[in-house]
């Protein structure tokens, strides 16, 4: 089937621009005529050992190669460049770019930047971000390290005072990391000052070896990122300078005196910075998985429909179709409502750097917690059908999707955990709904506006201004009923922390719908934007499959449950529309088959031939008779033939 858009185009809608879009073709094309960045073997044939060696090597090669492929200082290029080389099984500076150099920016003073920022850069030292310990992650004010300041000497003392109190879990800290960000609870004359960042070398820069004072290793496999070295951390009254603890916002002046910062969550900047750019992150894993799926779906032949002397390509039947179009439009929603977070983050780091205001900070933490826990759970749905769609050898690590899995789904844990993310954002929405009820609408922020709506009758959407609509009532009834639910428990003598957790999972179904509601509208707004005729009519079959989908998943928050029909049938028009052009939606990614690494989805199409082959390089293959043969299976048929 032929599609009715050019890819090129579509592709400079999803990565924002033309220039990106051509830049991302010509790194995949240098990249592919330079060996050494390859994987050396396929990494599902490696063991953990050989997979970090790997990884260590193509990050040295990519290194030196860099300066000739990209433009060092262009972000973009440079993600690019790090996915299609190292792909996204982990590796030492997983955590350097992600959210060292950030939490550097973000909570440096110039100073401070003038010491560590340029080496950072230049890679002369590599950092990670150590904060979750091995009791204590998502309850920040429960973390047991302590960093307590001692004016005789100047210095401040990191103690890690039990074994809860390791750090547990950071990227790149168990063998790579030379420094990292600690975040240790503040001791000032045995006042505990809570939680702040810390700059802490953990190694000798020239040997590598851990410094006196410190305990650091690896924890050990994981379900995904198995090339990279997450790691614990322990300090025995280690020693730092006070111009380590990282004060843009927060200093302590030499003899002792806390200046606090603009806002008591300031520190949690690298946080927010990663949440924000999950939705985009998130959605290339989404589309790696769906373009595996939707090329094999279009080559693979199984059943008959009404020509019985050819099977049918098994991505005509609907059931095929209904598993995998929604997540292509979700991952089209992710991407663009992506975007926009991430537009939102740096307006807000200026306004907090440049300007000292931090009046838009409780909006972003809100609504980036919602976006994360609801992006990171739909994408590991979106990826697990993928898998299933591709029968047998989905479950292949041919296919490489459980690899996309694993480290899809361990987004729905770090950078906070999403149930707890989730009641974040609840408890905006509960203080949005205690507003209005206040009679102080007027105070409420954009995006909550529409919590003040009165409600009006259910009718089938006909415009897509009918489903949002339709979902913000939705979201607006869920909201007020988890709020009132809340406040009658407290208003009945309940303490408030009893009440709320007796209200959580009415309360985390609000923060859902409100998020779904914004990614809807983010994705509507977006495409609605589009001047080329052609690409939108495409996008907006898209919209279509989204909306349809996403209203019929929440059906059970309608009370006139008799309009899903309608939806139902629109839905199920809307995926036949999409069948012509679901493939070239997903190629519009433009995945290179380095960056894909899977043998089922590779672009040329060559299924059988290509997994043949992947079987026959098996390791156990290399000899038809293994030595655990000889030694135990022979042994034991032999004897039992005595
Ligand atoms: C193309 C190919 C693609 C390939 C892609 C490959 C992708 C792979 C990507 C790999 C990247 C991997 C990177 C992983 C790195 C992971 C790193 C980490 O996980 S770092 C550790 C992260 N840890 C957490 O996130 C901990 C979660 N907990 C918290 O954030 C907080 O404790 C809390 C938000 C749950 C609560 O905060 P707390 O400080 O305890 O606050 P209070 O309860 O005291 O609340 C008081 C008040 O403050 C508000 N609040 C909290 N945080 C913020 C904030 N950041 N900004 C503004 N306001 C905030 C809170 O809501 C309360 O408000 P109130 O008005 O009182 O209701
Ligand atoms: C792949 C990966 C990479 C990571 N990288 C880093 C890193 O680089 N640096 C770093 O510092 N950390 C990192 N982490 C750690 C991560 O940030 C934490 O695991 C995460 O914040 C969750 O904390 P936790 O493990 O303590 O879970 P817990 O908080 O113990 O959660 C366990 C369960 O308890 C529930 N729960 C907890 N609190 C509440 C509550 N208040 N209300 C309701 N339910 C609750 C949760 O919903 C969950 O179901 C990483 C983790 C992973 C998996």
């Amino acid at each position: 089937m032929t599609a009715t858009f050019d890819t090129d185009r579509m592709a400079a809608v999803i990565y924002g621009s033309e220039k990106l879009a051509s830049r991302r073709r010509e790194i995949s094309a240098a990249v592919s005529r330079i060996p050494e960045l390859h994987d050396s073997r396929p990494l599902p044939f490696m063991d953990r050992l050989e997979k970090v060696t790997e990884m260590t090597r193509k990050l040295a090669a990519l290194n030196k190669h860099l300066p000739d492929i990209i433009d060092p200082n262009d972000y973009e290029e440079g993600l690019h460049l790090y996915h299609e080389v190292m792909g996204m099984e982990g590796h030492p500076l997983a955590l350097h770019e992600v959210m060292f150099i950030p939490g550097l920016i973000g909570q440096g003073s110039d100073e401070q930047y003038e010491k560590w920022l340029g080496r950072a850069r230049r890679r002369e030292i590599i950092g990670c971000y150590a904060q979750t310990e091995l009791g204590h992650g998502s309850n920040l004010r429960s973390l047991e390290t302590t960093a307590s300041y001692d004016p005789s000497t100047r210095e401040f003392i990191i103690h890690t005072p039990q074994i809860t109190a390791l750090k547990w879990w950071p990227g790149a800290l168990g063998k790579s990391s030379n420094y990292a960000i600690v975040v240790a609870n503040l001791i000032i004359r045995d006042r505990n000052l809570g939680p702040h960042p810390f700059m802490v070398q953990l190694r000798d820069e020239e040997t590598h070896r851990p410094l006196q004072g410190i305990t650091v290793g690896d924890i050990g496999p994981k379900m995904a990122f198995n090339g990279g070295d997450n790691g614990f951390l322990g300090f025995d009254n280690y020693r730092i300078p006070l111009g380590n603890l990282l004060n843009r916002h927060a200093r302590v002046e030499e003899d002792g005196i806390y200046v606090k910062p603009p806002h008591a969550k300031v520190g949690h900047s690298a946080m927010i910075r990663v949440r924000s750019h999950m939705a985009t992150g998130q959605a290339w894993l989404l589309a790696h998985s769906l373009i595996i799926a939707v090329r094999y779906s279009a080559v693979r032949r199984q059943g008959f429909l009404e020509d019985k002397t050819r099977e049918v390509k098994i991505l005509d039947y609907q059931t095929q179709q209904y598993r995998l179009f929604p997540s292509i439009a979700r991952a089209y929603a992710f991407i663009f409502c992506g975007f926009e977070t991430i537009r939102l983050y740096d307006q807000l780091i200026l306004d907090v750097n440049k300007h000292g205001n931090t009046s838009g900070m409780a909006d972003l933490h809100a609504l980036t917690s919602g976006l994360k826990s609801v992006v990171t759970y739909q994408t590991g749905e979106g990826i697990e059908q993928a898998r299933m769609a591709c029968g047998g050898h989905g479950y292949s690590m041919a296919s490489y999707i459980s690899e996309i899995y694993g480290v899809a789904i361990g987004g729905c844990t770090y950078e906070g955990e999403n149930m707890v993310m989730l009641l974040q954002l609840a408890r905006y929405l509960v203080k949005s709904v205690e507003l209005i009820k206040n009679g102080k609408s007027k105070e409420l922020g954009p995006m909550v506006a529409y919590l003040a709506e009165p409600d009006t009758q259910e009718k089938t959407p006909l415009e897509l201004k009918d489903y949002v609509k339709l979902f913000q009532m939705m979201s607006k009834r869920q909201s007020w009923k988890a709020t009132e639910r809340y406040l009658k428990l407290v208003e009945g003598g309940v303490s408030r922390d009893v009440a709320w957790n007796k209200t959580a999972v009415e309360l985390t179904r609000a923060s859902r719908l409100h998020t779904r509601l914004y990614i809807m509208e983010t994705f509507i707004r977006r495409v609605s934007s589009i001047e080329d005729m052609n690409l939108r009519m495409v996008l907006r079959d898209l919209v279509n499959v989204h909306v349809n989908y996403e209203l019929l998943d929440c059906g059970i928050y309608l009370h006139d449950v008799s309009l899903l029909d309608s939806i139902k049938n629109q839905l199920y028009s809307s995926l036949h529309s999409l069948r012509p052009n679901a493939l070239s939606l997903l190629d519009s990614f433009q995945f290179s088959d380095i960056q894909l690494r899977s043998v089922l989805g590779r672009r040329d199409g060559h299924v059988y031939e290509n997994l043949f082959e992947w079987a026959k390089s098996s390791p156990l293959n290399v000899s038809d008779v293994l030595p655990s043969v000889d030694r135990y299976l022979r042994p034991m048929m032999e004897k039992a033939k005595l």
